[in-house]
């Protein structure tokens, strides 16, 4: 098949991939995207956005829960028409991507709507409802392709109509009662939105505790507000066997406890599928869990890769901050190169848990000279005054040699939040001597990080 010549093939339009692709049509190139779904990927439609906005609704009803403590008596009445409508209308524009699609065309890209794969070393070829479409690239391919739900390989679960997070957004209906197979950020922040508007909540968690990837502080810390919420959390299981019978879901755990649940959703990390989009043609191997890339996201000669695939942390500001650099390193303008220092990231739960940089096991994994301080919310005068739901800790780890922090983490009301003057510490390497010398605002949730700073031992 002959195929267009153009200047780049942008396969899979994730955050980063829409921004790169529009950059590069803005620079003057002949840039095609192709997405198989939705330009804008999993983040607007299925993932963040849907989520973030499910969670300000129930975070609305938690805090009303509150009023009994603070401030005489608030009754609540769920209703989860209002953010299925918020999510449909004002979210997804009912999962259409017309006006992302108008905005990449209107910064000159050309947009195909198929599942694209790497037929040869600069060939792509797109499956499009009309047939294969080849493009044949000048400059080079861009792999945007993010990740599917990883479903488990459990006995019985394929047959069943369980939810994964794609599922879960679209609902227009609660269930009662809900099992959640899997405790890291996706499985958390569904769970309790959805304990909070009233649903029987169990998490089945493999390991040993909530978000095992962030300190053990905060995943215990959660699993004692869960538990407090109502929320059933099974850590250390599994799930041995998955029925559907008469609208319930019964889940067999493998110490022989049977959970039983109107709707079951897996939340059980993601995959992808490196063979399915052709890695193999140029030379990469197609068992890999994802792409390698170097500090320009360069994967082979003529190929790039950004977001979920590079195994650098799935979030969409690591999408549009290796967006940036690819885009830079393809318009041959230098620019920087990737630095992951200081990668922040936020799981929405309240107490929100955001962490940057390395947690205090893996500064010691390093090789690192390790001091670590921390400071408890509640014992700040902030913690004190907000009184009910003031749960948290800001934790700080100093690579002792340098006299800097290389890691913290800021769970607590506004967590997240905090987390940003955390970020600027390790991304700058600010000396804790500085950052002990700062002014910090009275009564602020950051006074914790004063507290933390003068914690370290
Ligand atoms: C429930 C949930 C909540 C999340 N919340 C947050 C959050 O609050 N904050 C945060 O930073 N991150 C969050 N994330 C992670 C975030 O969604 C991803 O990191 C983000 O979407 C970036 O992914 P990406 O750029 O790799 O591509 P994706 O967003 O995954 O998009 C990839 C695109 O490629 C397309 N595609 C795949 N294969 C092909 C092919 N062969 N041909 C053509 N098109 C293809 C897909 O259709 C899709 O549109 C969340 C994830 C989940 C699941
Ligand atoms: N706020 C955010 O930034 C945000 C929110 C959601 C997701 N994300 C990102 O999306 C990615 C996916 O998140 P995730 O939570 O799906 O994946 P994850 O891999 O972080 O967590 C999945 C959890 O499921 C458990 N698990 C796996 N198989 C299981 C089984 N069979 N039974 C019981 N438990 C099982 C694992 O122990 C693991 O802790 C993550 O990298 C995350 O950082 C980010």
């Amino acid at each position: 098949m002959p195929g267009t010549e153009v200047d780049v093939v942008v396969i899979g339009m994730g955050p980063g991939g829409e921004d790169l692709g529009a950059r590069l049509a803005r620079a003057g190139l002949s840039v095609v995207g192709v997405d198989a779904r939705l330009v804008g990927g999993e983040c607007p439609y299925y993932a963040c956005v849907p989520t973030k906005m499910m969670i300000r609704a129930a975070d609305s009803l938690g805090e009303a829960h509150r009023v009994d403590s603070l401030a005489g008596a608030a009754t609540t009445t769920p209703d989860w028409s209002p953010v299925a409508r918020r999510i449909r209308d004002e979210a997804t524009d009912n999962w259409d991507d017309t006006v992302a699609v108008d905005r990449f065309v209107a910064a000159g890209g050309h947009f195909v709507r198929g599942r694209g794969q790497i037929t040869a070393p600069h060939e792509v070829t797109v499956s499009t409802s009309e047939g294969p479409v080849v493009f044949r690239t000048r400059k080079g391919i861009v792999l945007n392709t993010g990740t599917d739900p990883a479903v488990p390989s459990t006995d019985g679960l394929a047959e069943t109509p369980y939810w994964t997070n794609r599922d879960a957004v679209a609902i227009e209906r609660l269930p009662s009662s809900l099992v959640v197979l899997g405790g890291g950020p996706v499985g958390c922040e569904f769970a309790q939105l959805f304990a909070r508007f009233g649903v029987a909540v169990t998490v089945v968690q493999r390991s040993e505790r909530l978000l095992p990837a962030d300190e053990p502080e905060a995943g215990e810390l959660l699993g004692d507000v869960f538990a407090q919420e109502g929320i059933s959390v099974r850590t250390g299981l599994s799930a041995a066997r998955v029925r559907y019978e008469a609208g319930a879901f019964s889940v067999k755990l493998d110490n022989g406890e049977t959970i039983t649940a109107e709707r079951l959703l897996v939340a059980a990390g993601r995959h992808t599928d490196m063979a399915a989009l052709g890695v193999g043609a140029v030379g990469l191997p197609e068992d890999a869990r994802g792409v390698e890339v170097d500090e320009r996201m360069r994967a082979a000669d003529g190929l790039w890769a950004i977001g979920d695939i590079t195994g650098r942390g799935a979030f969409t500001h690591m999408s549009m901050y290796q967006a940036r650099i690819a885009a830079e390193d393809i318009l041959g303008d230098g620019g920087e190169v990737a630095d992951y220092r200081a990668v922040p990231r936020v799981t929405f739960t309240d107490p929100e848990v955001g962490s940057v940089g390395l947690t205090e096991q893996a500064a010691r994994d390093a090789g690192l000279t390790v001091r670590v301080g921390s400071a408890l919310i509640p014992d700040s005068a902030r913690g004190f005054i907000h009184k009910v739901g003031n749960r948290g800790f800001v934790k700080v780890v100093e690579d002792a040699e340098r006299g800097v922090l290389v890691g913290a983490t800021s769970v607590g009301p506004n967590g997240g939040e905090v987390l940003g003057a955390l970020v600027v510490a390790v991304h700058g390497a600010v000396p804790v001597s500085s950052l002990r010398s700062m002014i910090y605002a009275y009564p602020t949730f950051h006074r914790a990080i004063e507290s933390a700073l003068a914690d370290l031992a």
